[in-house]
């Protein structure tokens, strides 16, 4: 049955929840009194649409259903997840956990969105405390995975557990974070650096482009793969950790940072920093600069995927393992969106990802057939001897895709592929391509296994009695 998440606050990180569940195949219940709501979250659904369902290679599900209400109750009632993200003033979350309380179900989780109040001051004023945790969640909420969730004593162990469960199905990450502190533990970090480089612009030792060059093109990099700990450990050489502490902890008295003490934000300062930044980044409307972050954050992540490591190591998990195929007919090999690092100054899929994506199916047809990571440690696979792909038409980031995949010939050393890329009815490309089993020793063709041989016969003979796709067999063809 469709889940239902209640969204109360729809601004910056309310409309990225929104996003994020509904992307994800929920019912998803807004309340917002801002009549703009509506089309600030359209605008932050547009970014997500064309950026969340490509950090997976596997099938979304299909999207949920967004309605904008017009009140907490109307929102809440049946409500599995109810997502609080208004403002951050404490009267007003603990009113809006009133109302809540009074119209959603008890075993409805209840996550807050705060950046700085501790659960236990949330829970307050509350009826049902035990419902009521923090869900801390970082912003673009549809692509950063880290939700840190901060509960008390006071906290029903099956509702933190639920809570735990449904972040790790939306494809997020639930740091359990049970003694509660301000500001969690990120933004612990956060507002330590936040200080430090408004001090470094006050006094002129920097300007906000300098520190976001030391940032981004120095430890930021570090930072997203490794963390702080773990960089550290490897800067410490071969006598890691131990040693670093040796060498750097005596840094940490001298006075190198400011730390507690804040810069009064009188109005020069807010100005300097203010004019400072429309020069480094007023070129750009923030929707734009909204984009420029996800294509980088997705490029990131799909790289991090790549090395099965940090956050890219948590989308492979979540992405799972494909399902059974059903072989009756043409294969589906693919079935996925078109990830953002896939397109090109065109404005659509680089003609390159066409051969990844056709390259994917044939690897997935190979597993079907037997040919898997197993297989292929005993020293046999198959190798690509020649490809024809047409490009039928075009295809932008953030579409569903699929491929279907027709066995033309399977006997011997020969597999011979013809791969159909759709979206939805709408044939985009085809790919042909022979492939030849190999000994991975001798690097030379070579028969394939008795059971992979009878496998590609079996669904071989299926497909010999399928129609015959237009574009089998041709090569490029030459008009006049
Ligand atoms: N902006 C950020 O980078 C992050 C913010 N947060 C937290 O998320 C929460 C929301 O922050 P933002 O989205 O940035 O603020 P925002 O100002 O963009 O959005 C707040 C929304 O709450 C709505 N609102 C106010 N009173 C309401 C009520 N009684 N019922 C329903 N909606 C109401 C406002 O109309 C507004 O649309 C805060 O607790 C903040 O600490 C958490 C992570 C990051
Ligand atoms: C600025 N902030 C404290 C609201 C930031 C956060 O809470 C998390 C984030 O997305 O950086």
């Amino acid at each position: 049955m469709t889940k239902t998440a209640a969204i109360i606050g729809g601004g910056v990180i309310g409309g990225g929840w929104a996003a994020r569940f509904l992307l994800m195949g929920w019912t998803v219940n807004v309340f917002d009194p801002d009549p703009e709501a509506p089309r600030k979250i359209g605008e932050v659904l547009d970014n997500a649409r064309r950026s969340l369902p490509g950090l997976t290679d596997r099938a979304m599900p299909a999207e949920g259903q967004l309605n904008f209400v017009e009140t907490i109750s109307a929102a809440v009632t049946g409500a599995d997840w109810i997502q609080e993200s208004v403002s951050e003033r404490l009267e007003l979350k603990q009113k809006v956990f009133q109302t809540i309380q009074e119209h959603c179900p008890a075993d409805a989780v209840i996550g807050s969105s705060t950046s700085g109040f501790k659960p236990s001051e949330l829970q307050g004023c509350a009826t049902r405390p035990e419902q009521i945790m923090v869900c801390h969640p970082f912003n673009p909420v549809y692509l950063m995975p880290l939700v840190e969730v901060v509960t008390t004593d006071k906290n029903s162990s099956d509702l933190t557990d639920k809570a735990k469960a449904i972040v790790a199905e939306i494809g997020m990450y639930p740091l359990h974070i049970k003694k509660e502190i301000d500001a969690h533990i990120a933004d612990r970090f956060l507002e330590a650096v936040w200080r430090e480089a408004l001090w470094l612009v006050k006094d002129g030792i920097a300007t906000t482009e300098e520190i976001d060059n030391a940032i981004r093109y120095g430890f930021g990099i570090r930072w997203a793969q490794m963390g702080l700990f773990e960089t550290y450990r490897v800067a410490g050489g071969e006598a890691g950790m131990k040693h670093f502490m040796a060498q750097f902890g005596p840094a940490l008295k001298w006075p190198w940072t400011k730390l507690m003490d804040v810069p009064d934000f009188t109005d020069e300062l807010v100005d300097l920093i203010a004019d400072q930044s429309d020069a480094q980044s007023g070129a750009h409307s923030i929707r734009e600069l909204e984009r420029i972050r996800d294509n980088n954050l997705v490029a990131m992540m799909r790289a991090l995927k790549a090395q099965d490591w940090g956050a890219g190591a948590l989308l492979n998990q979540w992405d799972g393992t494909p399902s059974a195929p059903d072989l009756s007919g043409a294969v589906k090999t693919v079935s996925r969106a078109v990830p953002l690092d896939w397109t090109d100054y065109n404005g659509h899929m680089n003609e390159a990802r066409y051969l990844q994506a056709f390259g994917d199916a044939t690897d997935r047809f190979m597993e079907i057939v037997g040919c898997d990571a197993e297989y292929i440690a005993t020293g046999g696979s198959y190798f690509t001897a020649e490809t024809h792909i047409r490009h039928i038409d075009e295809v932008h980031a953030g579409t569903r895709i699929h491929i279907e995949t027709l066995c033309l010939e399977g006997a011997g050393k020969k597999m011979h592929l013809f791969h159909s890329m759709f979206d939805g009815e709408r044939l985009l490309a085809t790919g042909e391509h022979m492939l030849i089993h190999v000994s991975l020793e001798t690097r030379r063709a070579s028969e394939p296994s008795a059971a992979i041989a009878t496998k590609l016969a079996a669904i071989a003979a299926i497909h010999a009695d399928l129609p015959r796709p237009d574009g089998v067999g041709k090569a490029v063809g030459v008009k006049g």
